[in-house]
């Protein structure tokens, strides 16, 4: 180990699939020196910097960092000051909360973090302190960004393209401040730049191409060997060179020949750091911090997370579910002159076989049923047709006589009295719902005549019925479509939901950098997920209560079982939307990729998991297919409790429940597993 080397890097190799990025690279860096690595775009300078900071792993070769190789050992966070070419601070912090969230995470006193901050304001002429960073513009983000690469003081500071985007004044601020902090504190930095000539007075350069370092020595004593006044030309020439040879080649200064960088051409592939799980209550305070800011400051996620899902449960609770209202009829009613009809309103009812098709059509009432009268039956029948009416009823001349006639002579009555004693109808069954109505509300009104002058006449009324229904444990047949729904629509839209609020913010942070900032400054993935769970879990609860209160107390669906376990099966579908919500932000990279894997299993979802329409209604293989859904069997588990009144110690309600928590453990190992093999 050489004690005078900052940073050193031996035949490092790495590659994105087959693209190989880093090619047998080898670099060195001393202590208290400025090093500028040039290079064209694409490379791999960001790459290089990644695994230097822990972002990214080596497919093979060594890396050391202050002495420290960090395959073996952690590098102390507090000794890297990283400032990554994406901004990474979250645009809801104000300039002073940005520092205050690094700062907190490294450690830092509130009181010197507020002194630093007043420092880097003055140095790097930024704007107000309590300015959100959304409102700064690209350079003032580029300076910000560099105060905080700068608050933990570092012993090593690594910089990608710090300057983009700063004007010529500033650029020499920032460049005189590094020159000072390097003298002052022996500290080491590398940077990256575009801006060759910005390098001419650094200590030392290195100039990478295709993923191997062409040169690395003071600028002054490249000029000379290559017997020009400009890096660029130097520049030129090595990639010429690189060329026509197409070896690696690599002019080096003596400090390139340590032991280490001789000894380690190893070439086997680089070993995992073991997973950290410390967990430290100043950490978890920023994360939280963070993640309540980030909530609270943007209006549009937090208006979707506790708006959203009231405003739906409140549409499916108006919209859907509520009896028929002015189906249209046409009615011709062939048994007497329409005008007759009015007869019977004022005669009282009383063992007389005659009217009955007004009596009939009398039960057809407003609002339900809006009835049209038709004096023949083709002109009916047109209107039909031509959809304006969903029914045609034919009564026939003598419905009345022949009904009597069915009743009094049974199975000896004639065919002729059979036939007009039935009520005709043609119904438009294009809306299964509207016909299969219109259809259940004739025979319960048929129903009902025929009971009621059997009973006027004190015949048995039990003559004509064939059927006796009963309510006995569950369920009403005065309850609404509204109560099967609600058990499956609760649970689907605080799942949905949680998946959104999980996904939004994580892909914001993971896109954005901030999450990967975070690591190098010392949080761990436990700490950052544990954060967000709790975050979201309290979100999570909120949506339910408010879906509840809504539902249950102003809306007043009845609900047979107990308060809190509702409250646990909703609160594990979030948890499992969570988990989900986690699956998706680890394995896509940005928003719409995420929104496609969200909204594509939005439907299949809903849809097969006998939430509109029972299970049974399906076929044996899809059924199967929705019982490994996270929303099929919770959601019978929620009905069971809310209609049924039953509890967890019913199978038909713990069985929901265990494969919500299944779904919650897949998908947690899935994403700890995924975490920790993405680099
Ligand atoms: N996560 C990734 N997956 C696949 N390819 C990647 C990934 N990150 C970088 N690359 C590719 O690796 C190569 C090197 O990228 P890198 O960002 O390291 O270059 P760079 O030198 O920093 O470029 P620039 O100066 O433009 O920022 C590029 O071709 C890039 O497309």
């Amino acid at each position: 180990m050489n004690l005078h080397m900052s940073v050193s890097v031996d035949n490092a190799f790495k590659a994105y699939k087959s693209q190989t990025v880093l090619n047998d690279f080898s670099m060195h860096v001393s202590k208290g020196v400025i090093y500028g690595l040039l290079g064209s775009s694409g490379c791999g300078k960001t790459t290089l910097l990644n695994c230097l900071v822990g972002r990214k792993k080596l497919d093979s070769g060594t890396i050391s960092i202050l002495g420290i190789n960090p395959e073996i050992a952690a590098v102390p966070s507090t000794y890297i000051g990283y400032m990554p070419q994406e901004i990474a601070i979250a645009p809801e912090f104000t300039i002073s909360e940005s520092l205050h969230y690094f700062g907190r995470i490294h450690g830092i006193s509130q009181s010197i973090i507020n002194e630093r901050l007043v420092q880097y304001c003055k140095l790097l002429e930024l704007p107000h302190h309590n300015k959100l960073i959304r409102k700064c513009s690209g350079g003032e983000q580029r300076r910000i960004s560099f105060a905080i690469a700068l608050i933990n003081n570092p012993k090593l500071l690594i910089l990608d393209e710090p300057t983009v985007g700063l004007d010529p004044i500033l650029r020499e601020i920032m460049w005189n401040y590094l020159f000072r902090l390097v003298k002052d504190q022996y500290l080491s930095v590398i940077i990256t730049t575009h801006y060759i000539e910005e390098v001419r007075h650094v200590h030392k350069v290195g100039f990478m191409r295709q993923g191997q370092l062409l040169a690395e020595d003071s600028p002054d004593k490249l000029l000379i060997y290559y017997k020009t006044n400009s890096l660029e030309k130097v520049f030129l020439r090595l990639s010429q060179k690189q060329l026509e040879e197409s070896t690696p080649l690599l002019y080096a200064c003596e400090e390139s020949l340590n032991p280490v960088a001789a000894n380690t051409k190893t070439g086997c592939r680089s070993k995992q750091t073991p997973y950290n799980i410390n967990i430290s209550v100043n950490r978890l305070g920023a994360l939280f911090k963070k993640n309540f800011l980030q909530f609270y400051r943007n209006l549009g996620g937090t208006f979707f997370s506790l708006i959203l899902p009231v405003l739906s449960m409140l549409v499916l609770l108006i919209a859907i579910g509520d009896d028929f209202k002015d189906i249209n009829i046409a009615v011709v009613n062939n048994e007497e002159l329409k005008s007759s009809c009015d007869v019977i309103k004022t005669t009282k009812e009383t063992c007389s076989f005659s009217y009955l098709g007004c009596r009939f059509l009398s039960t057809l009432k407003e609002p339900s049923i809006h009835k049209n009268m038709y004096e023949n039956t083709e002109v009916a029948l047109r209107e039909l047709e031509k959809g304006n009416v969903w029914a045609v009823l034919n009564i026939p001349k003598n419905f009345s006589t022949a009904f009597r006639a069915r009743i009094d002579d049974g199975i000896h009555a004639s065919e002729t009295d059979l036939n007009m004693s039935q009520i005709t109808v043609w119904v438009d069954f294009t809306n299964k719902q509207i016909g299969n109505s219109i259809k259940i509300k004739l025979i319960e009104e048929m129903f009902n005549l025929q009971n009621n002058i059997l009973n006027e006449c004190s015949y048995p009324t039990a003559y004509l019925t064939m059927f006796d229904f009963k309510e006995l444990f569950y369920g009403k047949e005065s309850d609404k479509f509204t109560t099967f729904l609600v058990p499956g629509i609760l649970l689907t839209v605080i799942f949905f939901m949680s998946i959104t609020n999980t996904v939004d913010t994580i892909i914001s942070d993971r896109v954005g950098g901030l999450w990967d900032r975070s690591l190098v400054a010392g949080v761990t993935t436990v700490e950052i997920l544990l954060a967000h769970f709790i975050t979201q879990l309290v979100i999570v609860l909120i949506q339910v209560l408010e879906l509840m209160i809504l539902t249950f107390f102003i809306y007043k669906i009845k609900y047979e079982g107990n308060f809190l376990e509702i409250m646990v099966i909703l609160l594990a579908g979030g948890v499992c939307g969570m988990t989900y919500g986690f699956f998706v932000s680890i394995i896509c990279t940005n928003h719409s990729r995420a929104n496609f894997l969200t909204t594509g299993c939005f439907y299949p979802v809903i849809l097969i998991s006998g939430v509109i329409w029972p299970l049974e209604g399906m076929s044996k293989v899809l059924q199967y297919c929705a019982f490994s859904f996270p929303i099929a069997l919770p959601t019978q588990s929620l009905r069971n409790i809310i209609s049924k009144g039953w509890n967890f110690a019913n199978f038909e309600v713990s069985f929901g429940f265990g494969v919500q928590v299944i779904w919650i453990i897949i998908l947690g190992l899935i994403c700890v597993c995924q975490l920790k093999s993405t680099r």
